[in-house]
């Protein structure tokens, strides 16, 4: 028998045996898991080197046994002199049978890509749009054309449907192009069956999918159905499938394209710099009434006659600025998710015929909206994302003619927006990146838009169309951040040992000696402007020394601001972090600005002003465009009905 000592040793044995077979296991488990991660990345690599080979093919070339007949119909249907950027290269791509995706920006064009090839070969070109209002104005225009285009939705009526389907099935049908929901496809069996039918006639010439980043959770406007038109790709073989977005970050374009089955396939972009914008940032006012004053100044001075969007944070944001601008005798609509639709319609068209000058809306006023002549955005909050930024500003100026986007911004509303989307995956992320691009005051905008959107502008792609070009600085004045980081993090300790959660203006105010007494710090206040504190407080939450830990109460979602990882470095000798000091640029809010650009300098030969041609744009990224300052003409005011409400 065994003595107790020996059992114990040979426990002990067993023990760091265990031990040893664990950190063996999560070895392998870490070597399994980077094997994992190089499977996918090589995986993706073929992908890639598949979609860069497709790259170098020219497409942009006339040459194609089809490209008579594409220049007849551009002039002779569509009555269009010259293709926009990447236009006719999308068009030879998918007249060549390759799955594709085009990825231009909102405005450029991208229903050319498909309506033009739908009538250059026989058969019929099915068209997946995710909005009904948008699928009637592109048939009624096509309609216009003499080109027999149709669309089917879960409320178009019974006989029209009936129509339809049987149309499907008849070899004899002039129906060139079909614009069908996602819903449809996904629903209807009977619609399915005949759309098999169809193929299998081999008349089913292309699929196009209008708004495809609608298929990506990643994507701003994600739509359940989408994910069923992964099936189509093995459904109807060589049957090329088009995909048409505004959204260009890399995941998204990814993510679409496995949710596609179409991994590898050509993604032609065309560049996302909108010349026309002007980007500007205003400080917004604590007060609301002062912020009011800036939205009536801004509506009956910079851009009096003009007309605009204001978008806000929430519904009771839009319905309470909407009521105040009208107290101001502003003529203005509202628009938002909880108004009927018929409501929702009558909004749009009087804003759009210029009965209201503005209308102020929360995103919900969205995609669809093909004003021209919208010459601002206003955004009385900050949105979600760049991207959606970029969408949501993206709808001024689609004429081509100059148009501003502006911001108000405060750190408060970072908390606002935060407390909304926290649960969603990277939708903090995403914020920062869009408080970053307030925050900046010493780099072009465009810039930042530009990194959003893996581009690279130069200088010359902004020329002064930015609040930061138009003013630049020699000296870029900086703070050290070092001495307030061991303050703010001296409250975050006291707050954690005292159970005191704290909000970013009691953080504030506890840093410089106000508010309850046992949470503030042992050193003196800061000789800073709140403003600046606040910029601090945001600054650090992006650069993750801060972070948000997000409570509920029955109301409502509360953030606290703790120390984040990085905060353990800013006690060490070493540590160094410096903040640019923004600059509040002078905006004159009384006076209108010339509101038209003549783009001539970028463009000289383009029918429509609003984007040049291929050649012009290598010629501009190549760093041969101008630089100089748009030459400006005086802008032709809109006349708002002064009988309607
Ligand atoms: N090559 C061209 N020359 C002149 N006008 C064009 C050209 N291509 C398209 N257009 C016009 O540009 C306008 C915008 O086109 P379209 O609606 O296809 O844009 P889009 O890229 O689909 O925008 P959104 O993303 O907002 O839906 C239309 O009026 C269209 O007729």
């Amino acid at each position: 028998m065994p003595t107790i000592e020996e059992i114990e040793h040979d426990l002990q044995n067993i023990d760091s045996e265990i031990a040893k077979i664990e950190t063996l296991i999560s070895k392998l488990r870490l070597d399994q898991r980077d094997l994992i991660q190089r499977k996918k990345t090589l995986k993706n690599c073929i992908h890639k080197i598949r979609s860069d080979n497709l790259a170098h093919v020219d497409w942009s070339g006339t040459t194609y046994a089809w490209s008579d007949e594409v220049l007849k119909v551009l002039n002779d249907v569509f009555h269009i002199k010259s293709f926009r950027p990447k236009q006719l290269a999308a068009i030879n791509c998918t007249l060549s049978g390759q799955h594709a995706i085009v990825v231009m920006p909102t405005g450029a064009g991208k229903s050319l890509c498909y309506q033009l090839p739908a009538l250059v070969k026989p058969g019929l070109t099915l068209v997946i749009s995710p909005l009904v209002s948008l699928m009637e104005d592109q048939v009624r225009s096509l309609t216009k054309k003499n080109i027999p285009a149709k669309l089917m939705s879960s409320s178009s009526p019974k006989q029209e449907t009936t129509e339809i389907l049987n149309a499907l099935k008849d070899s004899k049908t002039d129906m060139k192009l079909l614009y069908v929901t996602p819903e449809r496809l996904a629903k209807s069996k009977r619609f399915m069956a005949n759309l098999q039918k169809c193929h299998a006639d081999g008349r089913l010439q292309r699929i196009a999918i209008d708004e495809v980043h609608c298929c990506s959770t990643w994507g701003h406007d994600f739509r359940p159905d989408y994910k069923f038109l992964g099936v189509l790709a093995d459904m109807f073989k060589n049957v090329p499938i088009l995909g048409l977005t505004a959204t260009a970050t890399t995941n998204v374009l990814i993510d679409v394209q496995k949710i596609l089955n179409i991994l590898g396939c050509l993604v032609i972009k065309s560049t996302f710099n909108r010349p026309n914008l002007f980007y500007k940032i205003i400080e917004k006012p604590t007060s609301q009434d002062e912020c009011m004053l800036i939205l009536e100044k801004l509506l009956k001075g910079r851009y009096k006659g003009q007309s605009g969007i204001i978008y806000a944070h929430s519904i009771k944001d839009a319905e309470d600025i909407a009521s105040k601008l009208r107290q101001r005798k502003l003529k203005v609509g509202c628009y938002h998710a909880n108004l009927d639709a018929a409501t929702r319609s009558e909004v749009h068209l009087k804003w759009h015929d210029n009965r209201y000058q503005a209308i102020v809306a929360t995103v919900a006023f969205g995609m669809g909206i093909d004003k021209p002549d919208v010459r601002f955005v206003i955004h009385h909050s900050i949105s979600k994302s760049m991207e959606n930024y970029y969408q949501e500003s993206g709808r001024a100026g689609r004429d081509g003619l100059r148009s501003e986007c502006v911001i108000l911004y405060r750190m408060q509303d970072i908390f606002k927006v935060s407390t909304m989307v926290f649960s969603a995956t990277a939708s903090l992320k995403h914020l920062y990146g869009m408080v970053k691009y307030c925050l900046n005051g010493s780099l072009c905008r465009r810039l930042l838009i530009a990194e959003h959107f893996d581009e690279t502008w130069g200088d010359s792609d902004c020329r002064k169309m930015c609040d930061v070009c138009c003013n630049p600085q020699t000296v870029v004045k900086e703070i050290d951040l070092k001495p307030h980081c061991a303050t703010i993090s001296e409250v975050a300790a006291i707050a954690e040992a005292e159970d005191v959660k704290l909000t970013a203006q009691k953080l504030i105010d506890a840093w410089f000696l106000k508010g309850p007494t046992n949470v503030r710090h042992s050193g003196k206040a800061p000789s800073i402007s709140r403003a600046i504190a606040e910029d601090i407080i945001a600054y650090l939450l992006v650069k993750k020394y801060l972070f948000e830990e997000f409570h509920y109460t029955a109301y409502s979602t509360i953030s606290y601001i703790k120390a984040g990882v990085n905060m353990s470095e800013a006690t060490d000798d070493s540590f160094e972090l410096k903040m640019p000091i923004r600059k509040y640029f002078t905006f004159d809010l009384d006076t209108p600005p010339d509101m038209h650009m003549d783009l001539k300098d970028i463009d000289e030969t383009e029918e429509s002003p609003s984007l040049n041609d291929e050649k012009k744009e290598t010629k501009k990224r190549s760093g041969s465009g101008s630089s100089k300052e748009p030459k400006t003409k005086l802008a032709k005011p809109i006349v708002i009905d002064s009988d309607s409400d």
